[in-house]
């Protein structure tokens, strides 16, 4: 959804500051802080209180969570705290219902698992039946619980798969559902979405790692070049046949493969489609290390839960160091391949390749 397009209305603000009070569990001081600081930002515009005195702890945090704000217009401080409202209400009203002890698991996604633990928020593409290939619906539930993660109180956030795959990818019947202005408004369309669902990733804030735990097709490989770890079973596969489908590279995999594993490399896998073991991917730098299946989930949570107890405003503004100077050029990218994908879903090659598999006359 695009966010510059979506404001509150002071009802929804209204409703937001009720159900703050009816929240069952204390979503701690760092939230707290944020939403008084949204609450003023919101209702009396910027900052302009004088400091408070460094011995005046809580009124100096409260006023360093309200002058962090700048000049934030009073309609996206009212946005965003409606937005924090509703992640808390999701995920604290759920842990009312679930055994003690459990995940606190979010409601409302019928494609993904979401659940916050630990420090961790986890998301998992939750279609087995069909290799958790990425539907539509899927795409737009993906980036709306990146959102919501960006904004929790979990220091980082992962990727995974349930099921014997990662991904498969892009759900090929997703190009089946023409709409009345025929496949031209579709390829329009479909380009929109994937400039929007790669955007997301790009501008993640947290640390987000991939748990890898099975084979790996398309646009689930070529995002993994904007994750901050990816660690994977060695069960898994990593394969972008996008010339086999007469389609051609994206997720920003143009520009970050050939950054990772120089150019000879990432032409294999781009151009060739040539599929990875995950150890040749770990030997490419694509993904971070890699797991036997047997311990490969007892490992990587364990690791996860101690880099999960690491100061989240340092692992952040580390984050932001080491990737914001690149940003603008990757949207830069982003835009340029899909601009190119909206011409190759139109060509011959793509939809022969997407009839064949329909018709089940080819699998990878
Ligand atoms: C909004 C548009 C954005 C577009 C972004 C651009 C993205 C590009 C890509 O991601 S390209 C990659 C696309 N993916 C594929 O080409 C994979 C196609 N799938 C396969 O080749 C095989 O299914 C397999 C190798 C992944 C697994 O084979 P196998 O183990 O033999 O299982 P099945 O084929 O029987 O699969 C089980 C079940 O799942 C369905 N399914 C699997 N993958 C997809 C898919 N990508 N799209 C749609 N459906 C998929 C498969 O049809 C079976 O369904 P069924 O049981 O027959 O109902």
């Amino acid at each position: 959804m695009n966010r510059a397009a979506m404001t509150a209305s002071q009802k929804d603000f209204e409703n937001a500051m009720n159900q703050v009070k009816l929240l069952k569990k204390d979503p701690g001081n760092e939230v707290k802080l944020k939403l008084y600081a949204l609450y003023k930002q919101a209702t009396e515009g910027p900052c302009n209180m004088p400091k408070p005195g460094v011995f005046d702890l809580i009124n100096k945090a409260k006023w360093d969570a309200w002058n962090t704000l700048g000049s934030l217009p009073k309609e996206t401080a009212r946005q965003n705290y409606v937005d924090l409202v509703s992640s808390l209400s999701s995920s604290l009203e759920s842990s009312s219902q679930v055994e003690p002890g459990t995940d606190r698991k979010s409601t409302g996604y019928e494609t993904l698992m979401v659940t916050s633990e630990d420090g961790i928020t986890k998301i998992t593409l939750n279609r087995p039946a069909k290799k958790n290939a990425i539907n539509v619906e899927m795409y737009h539930e993906i980036m709306r619980a990146l959102k919501a993660a960006s904004k929790d109180d979990s220091s980082i956030t992962v990727l995974t798969g349930n099921g014997d795959y990662y991904s498969s990818g892009n759900d090929l019947t997703n190009f089946t559902d023409i709409p009345p202005g025929g496949v031209e408004e579709k390829a329009k369309n479909s380009a929109i979405l994937l400039r929007e669902f790669v955007g997301c990733f790009i501008d993640f804030p947290k640390p987000l790692i991939a748990v890898v735990n099975g084979p790996a097709v398309g646009i689930s490989v070529t995002i993994l070049g904007l994750f901050d770890a990816v660690y994977a079973s060695d069960r898994a596969t990593f394969h972008t046949p996008f010339s086999h489908l007469g389609q051609s590279p994206e997720g920003c995999s143009s520009y970050t493969f050939l950054k990772i594993m120089g150019p000879a490399k990432a032409t294999e896998m781009l151009v060739f489609g040539k599929k990875l073991t995950a150890g040749e991917a770990c030997a490419q730098g694509l993904v971070t290390a890699v797991f036997p299946d047997s311990t490969f989930q007892k490992e990587v949570w364990t690791r996860l839960k101690a880099f999960a107890k690491l100061p989240p405003n340092a692992m952040r503004i580390s984050k932001e160091v080491i990737r914001n100077r690149e940003k603008e050029k990757l949207h830069a990218v982003n835009a340029e391949e899909c601009s190119v994908l909206q011409e190759r879903w139109l060509s011959d090659e793509c939809m022969n390749a997407v009839v064949n598999f329909l018709s089940r006359k080819s699998k990878l």
